[in-house]
């Protein structure tokens, strides 16, 4: 969406209700709001119910094992492919990430939502391969229903290419991302290198398929909603990249798919969530699965997460990896350029998987989530 001279082009007659203004200006411009717009009522509601004790089980891995000896590094690679194998989801300490970084980009971040709309316009888009972008519900323009969730989505790496584009306020915003998204790529190919391991492949083949690489990130705001068991900040969906490494404000929201149920993940301080996505799925030629995930939202307080994919470059032909595919596992993929992978991913406004499961050889339709998705980062 163009600016023009200034003018935000929301500034028109539509009132705080043209949900093109986001979920924080609603709230911010509706006091005492007890009922959800019926714009954001979900037809399925969403049964949030979490299942009880669920999130205790979600592994959480030492990473600091990847830079010990030998067998300690075996034995982290270890816990990564059981992690990948059974839940697809995994909590990291001794990342190597520093706690002020990390705390330093969550005020940024909250820093950017708390902008005038005006000037948060100044990032919207409808394309959804523009390299920045401001946005609120789903990535999409397709006709659903809203979601409580308003989003800014920049590349990450390579830098060169967006780093001029990304927000200007808050005035430190480009500093803080910048240092923080390149630590946060120099983690996901360490992880990488465990799971490559853990797949039995060297432990630089994913990321040597990468090649140049490619790092999203998106970071999401969910204020508080009325009515919270009526919608969801992010419906079911699994992430188009490799490995997304997710930090989060203290307030929970995040669940994952696990065995037909949704298991809460409970936030554990300092730690950061990896989860694979279907760039992973892909190249095991199907061993580990991306897993759906989801966010709901809450009645008081504000919840912010910022979830930072990496995947190979653009044009980077995704298919499994040669090792993994022999006679007896016959390929499960077709392959496909990473940018029509993504631009597909993106611009789904169908189920949970869909645009994983129509490059499936053999296209059996996996059980997905009822509600539309809409993919990361
Ligand atoms: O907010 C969350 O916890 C989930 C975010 C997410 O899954 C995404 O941005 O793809
Ligand atoms: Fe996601």
């Amino acid at each position: 969406m163009a600016l023009i001279a200034g003018k935000c082009p929301l500034d028109d007659d539509s009132g705080s209700r043209d949900p093109r203004k986001g979920v924080k200006y609603l709230v911010d411009t509706t006091p005492y709001m007890r009922v959800l717009p019926e714009e954001y009522v979900l037809p399925l509601q969403p049964k949030i119910n979490r299942m009880s004790a669920g999130s205790a089980a979600i592994p959480v891995i030492d990473l600091s094992g990847l830079d010990g000896p030998v067998e300690r590094r075996m034995m982290t690679a270890e816990a990564i492919a059981s992690a990948c194998a059974e839940w697809g989801f995994f909590r990291v300490i001794n990342h190597g990430i520093n706690a002020s970084i990390m705390e330093e980009m969550l005020k940024v971040v909250d820093g950017f939502f708390n902008l005038t709309l005006e000037e948060k316009m100044k990032y919207a888009s409808e394309d959804v391969m523009n390299p920045v972008r401001y946005g609120t519900s789903l990535n999409t323009s397709k006709p659903h229903a809203l979601h409580w969730r308003d989003y800014l989505r920049h590349f990450g790496h390579p830098i060169h290419t967006s780093f001029h584009l990304w927000p200007q306020n808050p005035s430190n915003y480009r500093d803080v991302a910048k240092e923080y998204l390149e630590e946060i790529w120099k983690l996901a190919l360490k992880i990488s290198g465990g799971i490559s391991k853990g797949l039995g492949l060297d432990w630089d083949y994913i990321e040597k398929s990468l090649g140049e690489g490619c790092q999203i990130m998106a970071s999401n705001y969910y204020p508080p909603c009325p009515e919270p068991h009526k919608t969801l900040g992010l419906a079911a969906h699994s992430d188009h990249g490799g490995i997304t490494i997710l930090m989060q404000n203290e307030v929970d929201g995040l669940q994952v798919k696990h065995q037909e149920k949704w298991v809460a993940v409970q936030h554990l301080p300092g730690s950061l969530v990896v989860n694979i996505g279907d760039y992973i799925e892909i190249l095991s030629n199907g061993k580990y699965k991306s897993v759906e995930h989801r966010a709901v939202v809450n009645e008081t307080r504000t919840r912010i997460s910022v979830a930072v994919g990496h995947g190979p470059e653009m044009t980077a032909t995704v298919a499994p990896a040669s090792p993994l595919v022999d006679e007896k596992s016959r390929i499960k993929y077709r392959p496909i350029t990473y940018k029509d992978y993504m631009r597909a991913q993106q611009s789904s406004a169908t189920r949970g998987k869909s645009p994983l499961q129509a490059i499936m050889t053999n296209n059996t339709p996996q059980k997905s989530s009822s509600i539309d998705s809409i993919p990361l980062s």
